[in-house]
């Protein structure tokens, strides 16, 4: 088992950096209306491979509420999902997500953040296995297009984050709808990932709303995909500070 204290000094210092990136980045979980009680979680990729042979990740305790949070418990794993000798307490575990975050950083290399939570509008689509089309520019922005559903996958195992690689790899969406159960989104940073959960929340809110108030007149109206491909470049290439 790799013990953290161990480590070359450098990647411990990594891993000190996104404990408290992660418990930061926990905050915002409530803050945004995207949980209840400890119904969600976010994990960040510690790229220390050239040095020790394997990435890391970090990821918060399972059922430990949001105002307990503390950048020292939260957890180290390896890309298999298993805790090392982290410093925590044994009886600290995981996230029992662990295996479906620990699946996408094995099999998305460009991947540096994962979250899943069980946002009410977001979750309601997974409920009825439905994408959320993509009918706001927002949407062309972040999305690229629709936001896909995954497979109907049982917790326990990785069969979540195979669900996940299978329907987001080659995809823009950085949001997966995982059937039955909720939104699972993936960044190049932890950072990225929140922001995508927070964005596939509210687009499913404003497609719910729009719906409820459409009428034969004023259908909800789908975007042509030439428009969604020159948002989506705009957003992810010109917006914001450069
Ligand atoms: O969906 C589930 C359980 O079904 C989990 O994502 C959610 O309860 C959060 O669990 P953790 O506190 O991260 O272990």
């Amino acid at each position: 088992m790799l013990v953290l204290d161990e480590l070359p000094v450098e990647v411990q210092a990594q891993v000190a950096a996104s404990r408290a990136e992660v418990s930061a980045l926990h905050a915002e979980l409530p803050r945004w209306g995207l949980v209840v009680w400890t119904a969600g979680n976010v994990s960040a990729r510690v790229r220390c491979a050239d040095q020790i042979g394997t990435d890391l990740m970090v990821i918060k305790p399972s059922g430990v509420t949001y105002d307990e949070l503390s950048p020292q418990v939260m957890v180290v794993c390896d890309l298999t999902g298993t805790k090392i000798d982290d410093g925590t307490p044994d009886r600290l575990t995981p996230s029992s997500d662990t295996a479906a975050h620990a699946h996408v950083y094995e099999h998305m290399a460009e991947v540096g953040g994962v979250v899943h939570t069980h946002s009410t509008y977001a979750t309601a689509f997974a409920a009825r296995r439905e994408e959320i089309p993509c009918v706001l520019t927002m949407m062309g922005d972040e999305f690229g297009g629709p936001v896909p559903v995954g497979p109907l996958a049982l917790i326990g195992d990785d069969s979540i984050g195979r669900g996940i690689v299978e329907t987001l790899r080659g995809h823009k969406s950085p949001a997966v709808l995982m059937a039955n159960h909720g939104p699972f989104t993936i960044g190049r940073t932890a950072k990225d990932a929140v922001k995508a959960a927070v964005m596939v929340e509210e687009v499913a809110r404003t497609v719910q709303i729009a719906r409820a108030g459409a009428t034969p007149e004023c259908p909800v109206q789908p975007l042509e995909d030439d428009v969604v491909a020159r948002l989506y470049d705009r957003y992810q290439n010109v917006y914001g500070q450069h």
